[in-house]
């Protein structure tokens, strides 16, 4: 059997971010990314920081933390990194959550394609804007939103921006435009990954979504979006593992 290369495996949390936000649900998060996004909130993930904690565990091993954690008290699983869609055989652990009834959710940027994303049912796919400091290959991109649309999976997907500043949200705006037909969320950048202050971030980062939600309102050239925070910051600010 295949192994792979886990961080973490949590929960029950629920999910704070775009199309299921609020849903309970498990996470498994992998390691390794292709990017190195300059504010990314999971560093850890690909920085070699916690190389230390990655555990090399069968699909099975997987889904038996899983039921150790939470037996009977979970229908979700979000799988997120680091990037998972760089593990081809992922499809392994994807089967057994499926043959379980469990509902899967999964977290990528939409730079490399993998035949499992057609049985994802909740798949946000979170191309990064100049901000993060990489450049998306439209040409991919393209080509996973259109594999998508034609194998039907059109209400199973979503785009969401996350948007720091102006060119972010321009951005956003052009990824909407190109993408029309699909569902659109900007999401509040979290620029103080250190603090632990809960109340002093979940200040700034509300003022930051007043500030992005005023601005899209506004907007008639993105009439059909939806703005979230990470609600999970909300709640628990920079803890890892919620
Ligand atoms: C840590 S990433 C892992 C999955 C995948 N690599 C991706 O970026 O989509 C999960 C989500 O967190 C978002 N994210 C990462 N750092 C963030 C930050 N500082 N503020 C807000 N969202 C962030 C990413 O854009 C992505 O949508
Ligand atoms: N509660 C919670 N919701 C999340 N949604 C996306 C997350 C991620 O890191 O991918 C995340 C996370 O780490 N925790
Ligand atoms: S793509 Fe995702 S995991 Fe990778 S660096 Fe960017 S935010 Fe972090
Ligand atoms: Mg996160």
């Amino acid at each position: 059997m295949n192994k792979f290369p886990i961080l973490e495996i949590f929960g029950p949390t629920i999910q704070g971010e775009g199309m299921v936000i609020g849903q309970k649900t498990m996470f498994v998060r992998t390691a390794g990314c292709d990017y190195s996004c300059a504010w990314c909130d999971s560093a850890f993930t690909w920085d070699g920081s916690a190389k230390d904690d990655i555990v090399s565990m069968t699909a099975s091993d997987i889904w038996e933390k899983l039921n150790e954690l939470a037996k009977g008290n979970f229908s979700h699983v979000t799988i997120s990194g680091g990037n998972p869609a760089l593990l081809k055989n992922l499809q392994e652990f994807v089967k057994i959550l499926n043959d379980n009834q469990i509902r899967i959710a999964l977290e990528t940027q939409g730079s490399v394609w993998q035949d499992w994303f057609l049985t994802i049912d909740d798949l946000t796919i979170s191309p990064k804007p100049p901000s993060s400091k990489m450049v998306t290959d439209f040409q991919v991109l393209d080509k996973i939103i259109s594999r998508l649309e034609d194998g039907g999976r059109k209400a199973h997907i979503s785009l969401k921006v996350v948007v720091f500043d102006n060119k972010d949200y321009e951005y956003a705006k052009m990824v909407a435009r190109r993408y029309s037909n699909i569902q659109m969320f900007l999401q509040v950048g979290n620029d103080d990954l250190s603090t632990i202050d809960d109340a002093e971030l979940t200040y700034k980062l509300l003022n930051k979504y007043e500030w992005l939600t005023d601005k899209t309102m506004a907007d008639s050239e993105l009439a059909d979006v939806k703005v979230l925070p990470q609600l999970h910051t909300l709640l628990w600010g920079n803890k890892r593992g919620v």
